[in-house]
Parts: structure tokens; C-alpha cells; sequence
């Protein structure tokens, strides 16, 4: 019995070691399996192994490591910086330039100022929409100056009247935007104006201003009435980055605009860019509107900059509007766009005058960085065609 039991053991034996002898050679000739060539390949390999683990780097790793398809975002836009715009873009007030600075310097050069010529010097710069009080202010005390001071040489006679000009535009006005952040929240800006005016491009082309100045700027498309002015703000962000808080059409604007604010503190950006709708029948509609939109985005604290933006092709007309603007909004600054549209470039010292606020940035033209930081000096040198040294001689 024992001899069967030992003859069995070793027959167990041989026949183990003849199926491993049979089974190992295969296991090692077994291939590799092929590398995924194509992105088809590596996707349904990637389903089949779940979702995606980090790549660790290890003594197995086979080096290849296939990226995932890069989708290219269009490269962001660098705003042109602010300092110096308005020297720049001088030559698009040429029709101011022809009309009021080409005429008014004529006038002064000729031999004898005499009544008539005085008179014609009032006459152009009534022309020019600078508005009559201011224009006899001008005029009166151009008049003194040159009687007293015994000029008499074109040169002089036109650094006298630029300096009446600036005179008239109150340099030592604060022109400057209050974007600084404030403590655990961003500076808020509104924007108002009636439509058309260039709100909505104005706000794009102030985002690009606060950007090439070094701040971050979230945008809030509460111009709710017009759907095509969220996308046009949405455009004119994403070229510099800015993002856009926008609402489903016809959606509250002040519920976009508290909706803006509350992002920006979010993200911790610097400033918020509020575009509001300027479509409003009357007066009381856009109290109203705007009344609220103030009131809601004040419960996250102080809105730091009231923007108007007025047409400057509309002349005296605009200035009318502007005062309903006034009355509704702590209007802080002015923004004329569409200078480079008239030959009535004095608008800016009626508007300032009239609503006694002063004008901050001008529009002069359609291109993404044509909005200037106001200098009145330097404004009354493009006017007037002159260089800055000549005033100053
Ligand atoms: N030439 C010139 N055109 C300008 C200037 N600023 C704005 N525009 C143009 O004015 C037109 C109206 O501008 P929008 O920004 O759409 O005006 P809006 O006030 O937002 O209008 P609503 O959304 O309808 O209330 C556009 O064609 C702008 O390109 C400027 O400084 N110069």
C-alpha cells in the first residue's frame, strides 16, 4: 500500500512539471501590447482605464506621454498706455481745428483789432458751442488782458486766448477716475447715458484705460434692454481678459449690476465697470431704473465714479439730457465721446460749465484705445493748432 501511494506522488510530480515546462515558454513569447498611435486609440484607452490619474514619473514609465489636444484662446490684447493719448490722437480734432482754431487765429493775426473783430471772435467761438456766458467770458477778459498788457503780435494775441481757453476748463479740476480698490472690495463705476450715445463702447474702451494701467476690471452688462449690448461688452472683455456679468435679456439691471459687484469682490479685482440702459421714455422711468440699480449695488458699499457719457455731436442739445442724468445720479464725471465727429470741439467748456462737472475722458474715434484722459492745456493746443511751446511763450 505504501509503495502505491509513493509511485502515485511521483507520477503527480511528473505530471506537474511536464504542464509548467508547456505553460512558461508561451507566457514569455506573449507580445507587448501596441502603443496608441492616434488620438482615437488614447481616448479608448483612456475610457477603459476611468478617469484620468495624475502622470507620476517612476521606473516603469515609458516616456511617451500623449497631451491632450491644446485648444488656442485667442491671445489677449495690450491696451496702448493712457499717458499721452491725447497728444497722439491730437490730429482727429481737425474739425474742430479747421473750424474754431484756423478761424480764431486768423481774427488775431490781423493789424487792427477792432470792434467788428471782437465781435467776429465772439461770433466763432459761439459757433463752436462753447455757450454764450462762456464765450463773453472769454472774450471780455481776452479783451482786458490786451488792452492792459499793450499786445499787440498774433503770437502773444494766441497764447493769450489759449490761456483764456484753459482758463475756461478749470485746470485744477480732479480729473482723475477714483478706480483705487477699496478695503475687501473693488471700486465701482457706473455708466449713464441715453442710448446711443457710446455708452456701451465707451465702457469696453474704459476697461482697456484701467487695464494699461495695471488694474483688473470686472465688467456688468446691466444694459438688460438691448441684447446685443451684453455681447458687445462681453467682446470688448474678453479681448483684455475682463470678465462680463451678464443677465438673461430683459432681466433686472439692477440685479446685474448687484450681481457684478458681488463677482468682483469675489475674484478680488480692482474695479467694476457697470454699462446701464439709457433707453428710458421719461424722466420718471429712468429715476426709476437707475435710482434702483444705485440703490442695490450701494448695499455692498459706495459707488465710487458716476460716469455720464454725452455725445459731443449733439451739441447743446445733449446738455439738456444731461441735466435729467444729474438730477437721478451723482454724476462725478464726463465723458464726451464722438469729438473727432464735430467742428464744434468747444462743447467741452459748455458742458463743464453748464453742469459744472468736470469732463474726465473724450471719445475720439471708433478704434479700441481712442479715448483720452481730458488735459485742458492740452486739449486747447490741439484745438487751436498750436504746439504747447508756443502758448507758453
Ligand atoms: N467716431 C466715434 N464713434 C464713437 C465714439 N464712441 C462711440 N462711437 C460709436 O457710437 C455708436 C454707438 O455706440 P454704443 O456704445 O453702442 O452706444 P450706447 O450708448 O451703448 O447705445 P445703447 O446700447 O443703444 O444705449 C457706435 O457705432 C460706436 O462705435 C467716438 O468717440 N467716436
Amino acid at each position: 500500500m505504501k509503495e502505491y501511494l509513493l509511485v502515485a506522488l511521483a507520477l503527480l510530480g511528473v505530471l506537474i512539471l511536464g504542464g509548467l515546462s508547456l505553460v512558461v515558454p508561451r507566457l514569455r513569447r506573449r507580445p507587448e501590447p501596441p502603443l496608441p498611435e492616434t488620438e482615437v486609440d488614447t481616448r479608448a484607452e483612456e475610457d477603459l482605464a476611468g478617469p484620468p490619474v495624475e502622470a507620476v514619473e517612476s521606473e516603469f514609465s515609458t516616456g511617451i506621454l500623449v497631451e491632450p489636444p491644446v485648444v488656442e484662446a485667442p491671445p489677449l490684447e495690450v491696451p496702448e498706455p493712457t499717458a499721452g493719448r491725447l497728444v497722439r490722437l491730437r490730429s482727429r480734432l481737425s474739425r474742430s481745428q479747421n473750424a474754431l482754431g484756423k478761424g480764431l487765429l486768423g481774427l488775431l493775426s490781423r493789424d487792427h483789432l477792432d470792434e467788428d473783430t471782437w465781435e467776429e471772435i465772439e461770433d466763432a467761438l459761439i459757433t463752436a458751442d462753447v455757450g454764450v456766458d462762456s464765450t463773453r467770458e472769454i472774450v471780455d477778459r481776452l479783451r482786458e488782458r490786451t488792452r492792459v498788457l499793450g499786445t499787440r503780435s498774433a503770437t502773444e494775441l494766441r497764447a493769450l486766448l489759449a490761456a483764456e481757453l484753459v482758463n475756461a476748463l478749470d485746470p485744477s479740476l480732479d480729473r482723475s477716475l477714483k478706480t483705487t480698490p477699496r478695503e475687501g472690495g473693488p471700486a465701482v463705476l457706473l455708466v449713464v447715458g441715453v442710448n446711443g450715445a457710446g455708452k456701451t463702447t465707451t465702457c469696453g474702451k474704459i476697461a482697456r484705460v484701467l487695464i494699461a494701467d495695471g488694474h483688473s476690471v470686472t465688467l456688468g452688462a446691466a444694459d438688460t434692454f438691448r441684447a446685443a449690448a451684453a455681447d458687445q461688452l462681453q467682446t470688448w472683455g474678453g479681448r483684455v481678459g475682463a470678465e462680463t456679468i451678464r443677465g438673461p435679456e430683459g432681466a433686472d439691471p439692477a440685479s446685474v449690476a448687484f450681481d457684478a459687484v458681488r463677482r468682483g469682490i469675489e475674484a478680488g479685482t480692482d474695479t467694476v465697470l457697470i454699462d446701464t440702459a439709457g433707453r428710458l421714455q421719461n424722466k420718471i422711468g429712468l429715476m426709476d431704473e437707475l435710482g434702483k440699480v444705485k440703490r442695490v449695488v450701494e448695499k455692498h458699499g459706495p459707488i465710487d465714479e458716476t460716469l455720464l457719457i454725452l455725445d459731443a455731436t449733439t451739441g447743446q442739445n445733449g446738455l439738456e439730457q444731461a441735466r435729467v442724468f444729474t438730477e437721478v445720479v451723482n454724476v462725478t464725471g464726463v465723458v464726451l465721446s464722438k469729438l473727432d465727429g464735430t467742428a464744434k470741439g468747444g462743447i467741452v467748456i459748455a458742458v463743464q460749465r453748464k453742469l459744472g462737472i468736470p469732463v474726465k475722458l473724450v471719445g475720439l474715434g471708433e478704434g479700441a484705445d481712442d479715448l483720452a484722459p481730458f488735459d485742458p492745456a492740452q486739449f486747447v493746443d490741439a484745438l487751436l493748432g498750436t504746439e504747447p511751446l508756443a502758448r507758453d511763450a
